[in-house]
């Protein structure tokens, strides 16, 4: 007869219902995957009734309102965290790693936040903790970073890293689609988190980035380290303006590392058409990594949605059931070396800016003064529109970010500048360290 591993899921909204759905759906491939037969026997969700009537193929008797239950509960073995936010989910887990359970999460927020005391925790217990499904949903990156490039050095990683932003510039830029409604077709289709705040103003890509980061550079970066700017802001105006000069926006995060300090942003950028990145469409995500030895690598796929979530969230629960049959520990973080954070300041790239300004005679002169001043040469400028509706387009040669945001503030001072209406930065091919 097969042995039986009884997992216990904490969450049963997109993410966890996919996982119950691939679990209960290759019953016979999985046990001989795994070794042995996974089974859910206890669910902790918000409302019972909602639960029950999902129609997933588990009995109404194995959901609970009490999340301690779950993980107290002496017939789970493997503790599946899929509620989000750092709390009680960060409590939970570690109370199961300290009964000795293993845990795999989904949770990027959680991970960013307080991934090295859980890391710790885990190796504490001697069982694992594991989080493929935290970044970039189904893509593997987490498991190739921690162990397929640990012989390597990574200098650069460049990810689309937010399935819901991704799916709205894409709607927006091709199909000129209306922001709030993409945004809702995201949620609808499962890919937005519970506040979509996070996708848009670019927090979960934040988490995202710091938790890759901490591993390329085996170091310990939070998501408050990441410099962050989100999508809210960019305009049909600032996609036409991308197009027209050969680029598409995008929503990136990056982070490298130079001479022991580490870089790490999250905001959206000008990425000319011809870059892998510029194809990701849709709720897609790619990370692109560059290491010494190994050179370019790209992983792509779907970064957000039930199913494709699923599948890293039951990846990790096979990899830790295996362990645990074996009674070993899968491959654990590397010991962290303090690293310090480089200041977006520091930063050197081109910049588009976008300025509303009175239509009449000077103001270009006067403009083009102010960069002047700051150190900061123009590549490129033209006026749109006229009168009322007069907008200046800069692009910039590359230039310190630092001196680009004094001439930002020395813009927004001038009397005949109405106001600054974007600035985004231009990546060429190369992205700027
Ligand atoms: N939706 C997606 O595409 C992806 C989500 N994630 C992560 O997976 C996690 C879950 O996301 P979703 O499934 O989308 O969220 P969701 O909001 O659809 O589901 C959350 C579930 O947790 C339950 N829950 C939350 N707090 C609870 C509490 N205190 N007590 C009992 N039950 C509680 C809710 O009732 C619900 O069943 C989050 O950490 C999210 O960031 C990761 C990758 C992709
Ligand atoms: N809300 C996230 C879900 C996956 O992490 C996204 O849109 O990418
Ligand atoms: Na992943």
């Amino acid at each position: 007869m097969d042995r039986v591993l009884r997992i216990g899921l904490l969450g049963c909204g997109t993410v966890g219902g996919g996982v119950v759905t691939l679990l209960s759906g290759e019953v016979d491939d999985i046990t001989a995957r795994t070794g042995a037969r996974l089974e859910v026997v206890r669910i902790a969700v918000r409302d019972l009734d909602k639960a029950s009537a999902r129609g997933l193929p588990v009995s109404r008797d194995v959901f609970t309102t009490d999340p301690s239950a779950v993980v107290e509960d002496p017939d789970v073995d493997v503790v599946v965290e899929v509620m989000g936010g750092l709390d009680p989910a960060g409590g939970l887990i570690r109370r199961a790693l300290e009964l000795g359970k293993p845990v795999v999460t989904a949770n990027k927020e959680l991970v960013a936040d307080a991934g090295p005391e859980l890391y710790e925790a885990a190796r504490a217990a001697g069982v694992d903790f594991a989080y493929e499904a935290a970044v970039a949903g189904a893509i593997p990156i987490i498991r190739p970073l921690k162990e397929s490039l640990a012989g390597d050095r990574v200098t650069r990683v460049v990810g689309i890293l937010n399935g819901t932003t991704n799916y709205i510039l894409t709607k927006m830029s091709e199909e000129g689609a209306d922001y709030a409604e993409v945004l809702a077709d995201a949620q609808r289709l499962g890919y937005a988190e519970a506040d979509p705040t996070a996708d848009v103003g670019g927090h979960d890509a934040a988490a995202k980035c710091a938790i890759l980061a901490s591993l390329a550079f085996d170091t310990v970066v939070h998501a408050s380290d990441v410099f962050r700017e989100g999508i809210a802001a960019i305009t049909a105006t600032d996609l036409r303006v991308a197009d027209r000069l050969g680029y598409v926006v995008k929503l990136v995060g990056i982070a490298s590392e130079v001479d022991d300090r580490v870089g790490a942003r999250v905001h959206p950028v000008f990425l000319p058409k011809e870059h892998p990145l510029a194809s990701v469409r849709d709720a897609f995500n790619a990370v692109y990594v560059e290491a010494e030895a190994a050179g370019q690598l790209m992983f792509y796929g779907r970064g957000a949605g039930a199913m494709p979530t699923a599948s890293a969230v039951v990846g990790d629960v096979i990899d830790v059931a295996r362990n645990l049959l074996q009674t070993a520990r899968g491959a654990a973080e590397s010991v962290h070396r303090a690293k310090a954070i480089r200041p977006i300041e520091d930063l050197q790239t081109q910049y588009y800016v976008l300025l509303a300004v009175d239509d009449q005679a000077g103001v270009l002169a006067d403009v083009a003064r102010t960069f002047g001043d700051h150190g900061v040469s123009i590549a490129q400028v033209w006026q749109e529109g006229a009168g009322d509706s007069a907008q200046l387009v800069l692009i910039t040669h590359r230039a310190r970010e630092g001196d680009l945001q004094q001439t930002v503030g020395a813009l927004a001072a001038m009397t005949n500048v109405r106001s600054v209406a974007s600035v985004l930065r231009v990546e060429s091919e190369v992205f700027a360290s």
